[in-house]
């Protein structure tokens, strides 16, 4: 919908109206070629104005139009008209001018903004290119490169930042529309000659071939099989070649080459999903519409190791007080120093001015006993954090939030150290805690809803995909990695090499598979955790633990003091500790064979298919015995602990998603495949709820969640 008013005399003023971000759906649309028609027709009207009503200029097209069959006037001539007006026509950037946002913002012949807007063409994170004109018009009003960044990264620029690039005429911090109005009436009688951006040149760098080629290697180097940024690129390269009528047809075919695509439904998934799993609930009935967050103020962390200095530069950056704590004064200074480092860096890369002055440093625990939650962060020791619990529940003010950062430790064990056990929740965070998106809020069975409320909207002001997830060993992310690399040692065992499972996962779209990513993160970290666990029998090579396959290649790897990038030696081999060079090492190949021979391991050719199949297969099952349980409470939550979390490709919309994709019956069949080959693996054995999904004819994802909720009869 769309209203035009007259006001200040002469300027029609045409306000957008579909709450809460003015999408341009069908009714929208129709509405602007209505009143554009008016305007233009109306011999009263001189100039006009275009605006978002509630303080939102346009959230672009109505994406949850794209699932269906799309019906009302299409965007293209609307923008052409638009532009081709006689009258100057002005857009009021209030809020947010986001993809068709932009694009009619960009149809118009100027625009006024305010300071804080968000301005951008963010489609490309949907799977799409903005295809109403903006590769077109873009790269004509602030050159090939500035365009080609904006487009293809989809960043949200502020209404400042696109001030210096040119894309708007003017800021304003008075009142925007007011400010447009004025500006409207001062410009009456001007010639729109340069104004119309589709009739200017496009501004190109020098060698314009070489410099597509360059743009198109690192475009499609960081989009790790994504085809929505490709297809950016070559529609920009098409507005530096071609007139615009042409380059405005190459636009549109690459749309609909995207449109249909599989990485556009599923980006669109993880768009929604993303809304969905703010919107929390837990198996006791508590929900985020009934549970009032606390005010939060003021954090102590406890420990500052690496997790804890993420932590604390999260929280800095999010404006809030802190107060870290180390246990001794070198370690303090040591964490100290490189958080204001962290801080700067970010600062800087943010174009914002520091913050550190709000962080106090002690190596009191009394000095948390004023804030309003602490995050402990100490080392992964259950009696070491149970001490720890204890202590603070005495110091501490009787409502403090006690949460703690465990990545699997039980939650409920911590809360029943504490003399108010609903207090106690966990945060777990992923390294590095200022930079990666993921948190996820473990509630235990006697956590307070208020409690869940609070971390969920603490996490939000991170800037974090806070994802509530129940108590249970690993919770839902690292529970789900274990039979993920477990089946890669497998295969490893039965005849493949770390690059062979590394390279089709990472052709699959992981931005590293699943053995560099152990180098990464340290393989004495999951020895650890199965030392904790009984499972390491130091020298021993038996490949039958507590009644089930096992694979002892990490723990033979460690003894051998290889723990990945800081040894300089792990899965693979690296220049030094430290580097990130990953080589084959011929020392690990021998190594291989030789304990195959031991092992009696006759060694077979396995291909990407099963490599994928199992690792994967391995990894969905899992999400299904966790949506069983209830710990998760839909597929998105595990969808989006996967994409923000643990690097699965966005465009395959999270292991649930991809599963959904595949057929669930394809997915039970190739189980119940490998199952039979490998009897002694638990995790191949298929969940019961795959089993009832593909019994009742594999609806679609949307309808799981209410699904799982059903008694099994109602099926
Ligand atoms: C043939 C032509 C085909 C395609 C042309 C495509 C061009 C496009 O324009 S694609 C869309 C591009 N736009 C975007 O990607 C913007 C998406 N929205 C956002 O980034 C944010 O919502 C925001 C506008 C910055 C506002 O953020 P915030 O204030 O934090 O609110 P949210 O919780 O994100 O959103 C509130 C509510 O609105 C729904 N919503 C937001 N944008 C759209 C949209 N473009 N279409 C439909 N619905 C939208 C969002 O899902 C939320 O809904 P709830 O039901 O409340 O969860």
């Amino acid at each position: 919908m769309a209203a035009l008013t007259r006001v200040s005399g002469s300027v029609g003023l045409i306000s957008l109206l579909n709450p809460p971000v003015n999408a341009l759906s069908a009714a929208v649309r129709q509405g602007i070629v209505d009143t554009v028609r008016r305007a233009v027709s109306d011999p009263q009207v001189k100039s006009v104005v275009i605006c978002g009503q509630n303080g939102v200029f346009c959230g672009g097209a109505d994406i949850k139009e794209f699932g269906g069959h799309m019906s009302g006037p299409p965007l293209v001539p609307i923008f052409n008209t638009i532009e081709a007006a006689d009258k100057p026509v002005v857009a009021a950037i209030e809020g947010s001018a986001l993809g068709g946002g932009l694009e009619l913002a960009l149809a118009c012949h100027y625009r006024i903004t305010q300071s804080k807007a968000r301005l951008g063409l963010p489609e490309v994170s949907l799977g799409l290119l903005p295809a109403a004109g903006g590769t077109q018009r873009l790269p004509r009003l602030i050159g090939v490169p500035a365009a080609l960044d904006l487009i293809t990264t989809g960043r949200h620029l502020t209404g400042a930042e696109a001030l210096k690039l040119g894309i708007v005429d003017q800021v304003t911090d008075q009142n925007t529309v007011e400010a447009a109005v004025k500006f409207a009436l001062s410009i009456v009688g001007q010639s729109l000659e340069s104004r119309r951006i589709s009739t200017l040149p496009c501004p190109c760098p020098a060698d314009i071939d070489a410099f597509f080629e360059g743009v198109m290697q690192r475009v499609k180097k960081s989009a790790h099989g994504a085809i929505a940024p490709v297809a950016c690129v070559q529609a920009v390269q098409a507005a530096a070649t071609l007139p615009f009528t042409q380059g405005m047809q190459r636009e549109q075919e690459l749309m609909a080459t995207l449109f249909g695509s599989g990485q556009a439904r599923a980006l669109q998934y993880c768009f929604f999903s993303q809304r969905v799993v703010s919107k929390w609930s837990s198996p006791s009935g508590s929900r985020w519409d009934t549970s009032k967050p606390k005010p939060v103020t003021k954090v102590g962390v406890i420990g500052l190791g690496t997790m804890g200095r993420g932590i604390t530069v999260a929280l800095a950056l999010a404006g809030l007080s802190v107060v870290a704590v180390e246990t001794q004064q070198q370690q303090m200074m040591a964490a100290q120093h490189a958080v204001s480092g962290m801080l700067e860096r970010t600062a800087r890369r943010r174009g914002v001015s520091l913050v550190g002055d709000q962080i106090r440093y002690s190596v009191e625990l009394e000095a948390v006993a004023d804030v309003e939650l602490v995050i402990e962060a100490v080392f992964e020791d259950m009696a070491l954090k149970e001490k720890l619990f204890k202590q603070l529940s005495t110091l501490c003010k009787a409502d403090t939030l006690l949460c703690s950062n465990t990545s699997s430790l039980d939650i409920d064990h911590l809360a029943s150290q504490t003399h108010s056990p609903q207090l106690v929740v966990g945060m777990h965070f992923f390294a590095p805690a200022h930079v990666m998106k993921l948190l996820e809020v473990v509630y235990g069975p006697r956590s307070a809803p208020q409690a869940v409320a609070t971390a969920m909207e603490l996490g939000k002001r991170m800037g974090k995909v806070s994802v509530a997830v129940g108590n249970c060993s690993g919770f839902v992310g690292n529970r789900m990695l274990m039979p993920y690399v477990e089946e890669a040692s497998f295969l490893v065992e039965e005849g493949a090499s770390p690059e062979i499972v590394d390279r089709a996962l990472e052709e699959f779209g992981f931005p590293m598979g699943v053995f560099r990513m152990s180098d990464l993160s340290g393989l004495d970290v999951g020895w650890k955790v199965r030392k904790a666990r009984g499972l390491v029998e130091p020298g021993q090579m038996s490949r039958v633990r507590q009644g089930r396959r096992y694979s002892p290649l990490g723990d033979l790897l460690c003894e051998q003091g290889r723990f990945g990038q800081k040894t300089g030696r792990g899965w693979y081999l690296y220049d030094s500790a430290g580097s990130r060079e990953a080589q084959p090492d011929p020392w690990l190949q021998s190594f291989l064979e030789e304990y195959r021979a031991r092992q009696g391991l006759v060694s077979r050719r396995i291909d990407s298919q099963e490599v994928l199949e199992r690792c994967l297969y391995a990894l969905i099952n899992e999400g299904f015995n966790i949506l069983q349980e209830g710990i998760a409470a839909g597929p998105e939550d595990i969808d989006m602990i996967y994409v923000f979390g643990y690097g699965f490709p966005r465009h395959r919309g999270g292991p649930m998603f991809y599963a959904s994709q595949v057929g669930l019956a394809q997915v039970l069949q190739r189980l119940e495949h490998y199952q039979q080959l490998h009897p002694d693996i638990p995790h191949l054995r298929p969940s019961s709820l795959l089993r009832r999904l593909v019994s009742s004819g594999s609806p679609r994802i949307q309808r799981w969640r209410e699904i799982i909720r059903m008694p099994h009869s109602s099926l």
